[in-house]
């Protein structure tokens, strides 16, 4: 029986420049059991994804602060907190990294996410005060509070969906992944990966990005 996906998308579903690669359009759309979409970006991202592959919206976003599957949607995670630290962090310094419309935060209902080229140290040291977490996932670091998590999350959607949490394939490439790779029954970290998902995943992949994602759904797709 084809099992159910986990996948993340930058990194997982995306080309080294990071755009959507386009063979997910061919693969994901006839895939024969539910997908979900569990990502760091802001929900709108995810859904938007999910409506151009032509697939149900079943989405897991802002790394767990978000779900969404059968038309019910759920929250979890201090956005004020996130704000407060945000505001902080500026108040010493930091930038948020994204220009003045800040398409990356607008949407985003849980957390904050900070542009990966920006003071790291500062930004650790301010969430800190505020007992909150910085998640690196390559593309961003994410003020979250401690205990939201994709995972947590992909439990959520599997409760909704009537499917079994532990019969999903997860794919991912960082550290935010870690925790659906615990939830998963199989866990495949694309050969880009972190280190922190590469220690968690069952299987590292040789291939790199799309290209590894596809091996893997390759693989299990006839099973
Ligand atoms: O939003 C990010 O920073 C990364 O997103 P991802 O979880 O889809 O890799
Ligand atoms: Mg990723």
């Amino acid at each position: 029986m084809t099992p159910p996906l986990a996948l993340d998308i930058d990194g997982t579903l995306t080309t080294p420049d990071g755009t959507i690669d386009p063979r997910v359009f061919d693969v994901l759309p006839s895939w024969d059991a539910p997908v979900v979409l569990a990502t760091g970006k802001s929900f709108p991202y995810p859904v938007t994804l999910c409506h151009y592959i032509g697939i149900p919206e079943t989405v897991v976003a802002e790394n767990g602060g978000v779900v969404l599957a059968d038309e019910q949607v759920s929250y979890t995670g201090d956005r004020e907190k996130a704000v407060a630290v945000a505001e902080e962090f500026e108040s010493r310094g930091g930038d948020l990294g994204w220009g003045a419309a800040d398409t990356t935060n607008r949407w985003r209902e849980t957390e904050i996410a900070v542009h990966i080229d920006s003071d790291e140290e500062l930004l650790r040291k301010v969430a800190a005060e505020y007992d909150m977490e910085v998640v690196d996932t390559g593309y961003a670091y994410h003020v979250k509070t401690p205990g939201v998590e994709k995972g947590v999350g992909l439990k959520e959607v599997a409760d909704i969906l009537g499917v079994d949490a532990e019969s999903f394939v997860a794919v991912g490439d960082s550290e935010n992944d870690v925790s659906t790779f615990h939830v998963a029954a199989e866990s495949y970290a694309v050969a880009n990966a972190d280190d922190r998902a590469r220690a968690a995943a069952d299987v590292v992949l040789d291939e790199g990005y799309m290209d590894g994602t596809l091996s893997v759904l390759e693989e299990i797709a006839d099973r």
